[in-house]
């Protein structure tokens, strides 16, 4: 059978030029002119995502070599990476815009297509085991103030995942949140150039015989989103997130770990982003009217 997802119009906003790649073979892309033909879309993977001007911070990375904590640092870079940030033609911070809100105004938008009660849809959420519950705040859930917008924007994808089941599980909608693990792409060749990464590959191979979590390949990557593809969305836990894993020996497998959240936080922050929409949209029709 044919999955659909869709791709919605620049215009709207630029976090929505979503999906265009790393979709499963099976994908059909659709403009918003077509989108409406079909009846349903089982499946919207909301992948995009930046890391815009990454920065090693050194010190950090040089006393958790040397700490007991070595292991989670590799796992989830916590502490390591600062980004500098910008403010869109919209107004808003570009990470959280890209990685969050394009993601949940396509949502809303086709939201006919998604909730179907009698057979399910699912959202699947590229995150990160980078997301931090430190790096985000309710009162600056752009993330104006820090350097770690990263971070954040990926702590906000999870609560907003909890917030989107408990609205729209009764009417036949769920999602998930996944973490790759670490692998090379032009995220990661942002961080440092890819002939560094080339350099110093036989050393995540080693290390990787002490944690899963470096997938290295988008293919070993890919593993947990192919497996929710698979699971019946019913039985799957909100409050988890499916990490893709590889062993020392190349095996891919996926392990499921609890989220940092609660799910009061997930509320207020849904609330806040069906406000953002709000006023969003009306400055848009706004600017509309101006050009007329
Ligand atoms: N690589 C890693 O180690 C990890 C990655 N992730 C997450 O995986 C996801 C994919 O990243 P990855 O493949 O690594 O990185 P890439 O930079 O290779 O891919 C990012 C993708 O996002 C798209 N994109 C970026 N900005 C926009 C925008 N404004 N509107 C629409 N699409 C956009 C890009 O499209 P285009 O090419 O057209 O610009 C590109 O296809 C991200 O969400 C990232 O946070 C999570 C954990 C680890
Ligand atoms: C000897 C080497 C392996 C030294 C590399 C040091 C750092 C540049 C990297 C160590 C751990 C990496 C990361 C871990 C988690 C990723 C996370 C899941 C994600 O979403 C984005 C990328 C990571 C933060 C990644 C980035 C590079 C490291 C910090």
């Amino acid at each position: 059978m044919t999955r659909f997802i869709c791709v919605w119009p620049a215009e709207i906003c630029k976090g929505l030029r979503l999906l265009a790649s790393h979709c499963c073979p099976y994908t059909l892309l659709l403009t918003s002119n077509t989108c409406y033909r079909y009846r349903q879309v089982d499946f919207l993977y909301l992948n995009a995502g930046i890391m815009p001007n990454p920065c090693i911070n050194l010190k950090v990375f040089l006393s958790g070599l040397f700490s007991r904590k070595v292991i989670h640092m590799f796992t989830t870079g916590e502490g390591l990476l600062t980004q500098k940030d910008q403010i869109t033609d919209d107004g808003l911070q570009e990470v959280f815009e890209t990685n969050v809100f394009g993601h949940f105004v396509l949502i809303r938008a086709i939201e006919p297509l998604l909730c179907h009660v009698d057979s399910p849809s699912q959202l699947i959420w590229t995150s990160s085991s980078n997301a931090r519950k430190s790096a985000f705040s309710l009162l600056d859930y752009q993330h104006i103030q820090g350097q770690e917008s990263y971070s954040s924007s990926k702590y906000a994808t999870d609560l907003l995942s909890v917030a989107l089941n408990r609205h729209f599980n009764q009417q036949g909608l769920y999602s998930s949140v996944v973490c790759p693990g670490l692998v090379m792409t032009n995220l990661t060749y942002g961080i440092m150039p890819s002939l560094l990464w080339m350099f110093i590959m036989p050393i995540m191979w080693l290390i990787r015989i002490f944690t899963n979590s470096f997938t290295i390949t988008p293919y070993n990557g890919a593993e947990a989103l192919l497996w929710l593809f698979r699971q019946k969305p019913e039985l799957l836990d909100p409050l988890l997130k499916y990490h893709s894993c590889t062993s020392g020996l190349g095996n891919n497998y996926v392990e499921s770990r609890k989220m940092n959240l609660e799910e009061e936080s997930s509320e207020l922050f849904y609330q806040k982003l069906l406000e953002l929409e709000k006023q969003t949209l009306k400055k848009l029709s706004e600017s509309e009217e101006e050009y007329k």
